[in-house]
C-alpha cells in the first residue's frame, strides 16, 4: 500500500519527504519495525516513543510519525509526519493497512469495571451458536473463529486488535465480542472500530492509578459512546446500557437524542427487565420481560450480578439481530467462564470457588452470591495488585469482610511493590472483623481450605484464569484453581467421633 491511502486518513498531517512509498505494515514499538514500516513515536506513560525515532529508521523504517517537527534522519530517505495525536494516527493507519475489518462483521463491545469479559463470553456463545462461527477478544483469551489463543491485554493495541478482527472477518465469523477497556478507550486503541453494539455494564472504583479520579474514570467510558454517535462509521449502533448503574443512567440520558439505546436492569423504564431471580448452587432462573413479552431463562450462571450479565449480552444481540428466542436457548448451556465463580470441588462437605473479583464492587458481589447460598461458614482468601490503584485496596479489604465469616490476606500480583505493605493496607480496611493475614498466596489457600469444616465455602478471589504470579522481577507459574484442588486433595482426614466400645 502507498503511504499517501494512509495519510489520507490522518487529521491535518505536516509531511516532509515523499507520500509515493511503498510501506508493508506500522507499529509504535521500534522492536518491531522491519523494511517498510512506518514508526509511529508514541510518547507513552513510561518513556517517549521518539528517543526510538534512530533505531527505527535504522531498522527499515520508511516513514516516522510524530508530534513534533522533523529534527534526526534524512526527510529525503524517511518520510517525516508531524501530527498532532500520535495514538489516533496510530489507530487510523492500522485499520487502513488492515483494510477496515470492522464493517465485514457484527461487531458487539463491551465496557464498565465489572462484566466484560463474562458478558463477551456470552455473546460470543450466543453469536456461534446461531452463526456456527464468532470471534471473542479480551482478559482471558481471543478466538479467531479457528484458533484460541492466550489473551495478552484485555484490549490489545490498536495494530494488533485491527489484525485480529481481519483474522475473524477472513475466517468466517459473522460476528465478535469484544471487550473495550477503559486504557483502551483513552489510548485509542478501538478509535477506528466500527461497533454495532455498545455495551456498558457499570462504573465503580478501580484503575484510579491511571485516571486519577472517578470523573475522568467515567469520562474515559462515555467518550466510546460520543464517539460513536458521532461517528457511526457506516454502521448504526445502538447503546446497550444497564441503567440501574448511576454512570449508565447518566451516560443513557447524555446519548438520548444521539444513537438508539436498549436500557436493560431491574428497575421501571427499562426495555429489557428482569422481574425475578432466582439461584441455587447448580444455576439460576431470570424472569424477563420485553417489549410486553416474558421469557424464562435458565443457565447454570449463579449471582444477581450475572442476571445483569445476561441483560447485557441479550441487550447486545437484540441490537445485531439474533431472535431472543434462540438467544435465550443457547444460555441454558452457557459456558464456564475460566475463573469466574468456577466451582473446584467439594471435599468432607467443603465446597471451593475461584472468582476474577478484583474490584470493591466485584469482591462485595461474589462474597454475596455465595452467603446467599447458605453456607455454614464463607472464607474468602483475597489479595490487591501491586502498581494498580492503592485506594481500592482497604475497600475491598471492607466488602469481604461485610459478608464473610473468617478472611485470608495473602498476596495478588504483588508486581515491584513489597507483598507486605500491600497486605498492611488492605489490613487497614478489615475493622473489627475475623482475619488472618499469610503473604504465600499457596499457603493462604491451604489454612483456608484445611480450616474449613464441613457446610463450609471457600471463596478465592482476584486471580480468577491467571496462571501465574508477577513479583519484582520474577514471574512465576500460579494457578488458584491448582491451588484449591492440591489443598483439597490434601485436606487432613476429620475429626472421626469415638468409637462405642
Ligand atoms: C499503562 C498502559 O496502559 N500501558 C500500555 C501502553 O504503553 P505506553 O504507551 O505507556 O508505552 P511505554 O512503555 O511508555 O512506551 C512508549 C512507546 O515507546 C515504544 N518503545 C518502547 C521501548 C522500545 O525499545 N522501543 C519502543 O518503540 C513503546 O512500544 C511505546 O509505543 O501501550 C502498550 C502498547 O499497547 C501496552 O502494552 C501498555 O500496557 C501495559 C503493559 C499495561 O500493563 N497495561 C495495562 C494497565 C492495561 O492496558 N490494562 C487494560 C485494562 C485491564 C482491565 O481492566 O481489564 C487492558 O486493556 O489490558
Ligand atoms: N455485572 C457485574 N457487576 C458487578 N460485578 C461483576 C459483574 N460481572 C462480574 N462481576 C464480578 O467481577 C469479576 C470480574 O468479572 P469479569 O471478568 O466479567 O469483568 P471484567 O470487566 O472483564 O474485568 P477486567 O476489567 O479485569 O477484565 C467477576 O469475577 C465477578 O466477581
Ligand atoms: N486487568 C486488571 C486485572 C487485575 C487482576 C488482579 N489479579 C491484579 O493483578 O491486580 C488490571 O490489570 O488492573
Ligand atoms: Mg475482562
Amino acid at each position: 500500500m502507498k503511504l499517501s491511502e494512509l495519510t489520507s486518513r490522518l487529521r491535518k498531517p505536516l509531511v516532509v519527504g515523499s507520500l509515493d512509498v511503498d510501506v508493508s505494515s506500522v507499529t509504535s514499538d521500534s522492536r518491531q519495525v522491519d523494511d517498510g514500516s512506518i514508526f509511529v513515536a508514541v510518547r507513552g506513560t513510561q518513556v517517549d516513543g521518539r528517543r526510538f525515532i534512530g533505531s527505527a529508521v535504522e531498522a527499515g523504517a520508511v516513514a516516522v510519525v510524530s508530534e513534533s517537527a522533523p529534527e534526526t534522519g534524512d526527510p529525503t530517505k524517511v518520510t517525516w509526519i508531524q501530527v498532532s495525536d500520535t495514538r489516533a494516527a496510530l489507530s487510523a493507519m492500522a485499520a487502513g493497512l488492515a483494510g477496515d475489518p470492522s464493517r465485514d462483521l457484527k461487531l458487539v463491545g463491551v465496557t464498565g469495571t465489572n462484566g466484560k469479559t463474562t458478558t463477551g463470553f456470552l455473546c460470543h456463545h450466543i453469536m456461534k451458536s446461531a452463526w456456527h462461527r464468532a470471534g471473542l477478544l479480551g482478559t482471558v483469551q481471543v478466538d479467531d473463529g479457528e484458533k484460541i489463543t492466550v489473551a495478552s491485554h484485555t484490549t490489545p493495541d490498536a495494530v494488533d486488535l485491527q489484525n485480529l478482527i481481519a483474522r475473524m472477518a477472513g475466517n468466517g465469523c459473522r460476528g465478535a465480542a469484544l471487550e473495550v477497556s477503559s486504557h483502551g478507550i483513552d489510548q485509542k486503541r478501538v478509535a477506528d472500530l466500527a461497533f454495532d453494539a455498545l455495551v456498558f455494564t457499570n462504573l465503580t472504583q478501580d484503575h484510579l492509578d491511571y485516571h486519577g479520579t472517578m470523573a475522568a474514570y467515567a469520562a474515559a467510558k462515555f467518550s466510546w459512546f460520543e464517539a460513536a454517535a458521532a461517528d457511526p462509521r457506516g454502521k448504526k449502533p445502538v447503546a446497550v446500557i444497564n441503567v440501574d448503574d448511576a454512570s449508565g443512567a447518566e451516560l443513557a440520558g447524555m446519548l438520548r437524542d444521539k444513537m438508539p439505546i436498549v436500557r436493560y436492569g431491574f428497575g421501571l423504564h427499562t426495555d429489557l427487565r428482569a422481574l425475578e431471580f432466582r439461584q441455587s448452587s447448580r444455576g439460576m432462573e431470570v424472569k424477563l420481560e420485553t417489549k410486553g413479552r416474558q421469557y424464562l431463562i435458565r443457565t447454570p450462571l449463579i449471582g444477581r450480578f450475572n442476571a445483569y450479565n445476561i441483560l447485557a449480552a441479550l441487550g447486545a444481540m437484540k441490537a445485531i439481530g439474533v431472535p431472543m428466542r434462540q438467544a435465550i436457548a443457547a444460555l441454558a448451556e452457557a459456558p464456564q467462564i475460566p475463573g469466574r465463580m468456577e466451582y473446584c470441588g467439594n471435599r468432607d462437605g467443603v465446597s471451593v470457588f475461584v472468582d476474577y473479583a478484583h474490584t470493591p464492587d466485584a469482591l462485595e458481589n461474589s462474597c454475596k452470591t455465595l452467603k446467599e447460598l447458605e453456607p455454614r461458614r464463607l472464607i474468602t482468601v483475597f489479595g490487591c495488585g501491586g502498581d494498580r490503584d492503592r485506594a481500592k485496596r482497604p475497600l475491598m479489604a471492607k466488602a469481604a469482610a461485610r459478608y464473610s465469616d473468617v478472611c485470608v490476606i495473602t498476596s495478588d500480583n504483588p508486581r515491584s511493590e513489597d507483598p507486605q505493605a500491600i497486605i498492611e493496607q488492605v489490613e487497614a480496611g478489615m475493622g473489627n472483623s475475623r482475619y488472618k493475614s499469610v503473604a504465600d498466596r499457596a499457603e493462604a489457600i491451604r489454612i483456608a481450605i484445611h480450616a474449613a469444616g464441613k457446610g463450609d465455602m471457600v471463596l478465592i478471589a482476584g486471580k480468577g484464569h491467571e496462571t501465574y504470579q508477577e513479583f519484582a522481577g520474577n514471574t512465576v507459574d500460579f494457578d488458584d484453581r491448582n491451588q484449591a484442588r492440591i489443598a483439597l486433595a490434601e485436606r487432613p482426614p476429620m475429626d472421626e467421633p469415638p468409637r462405642k466400645r
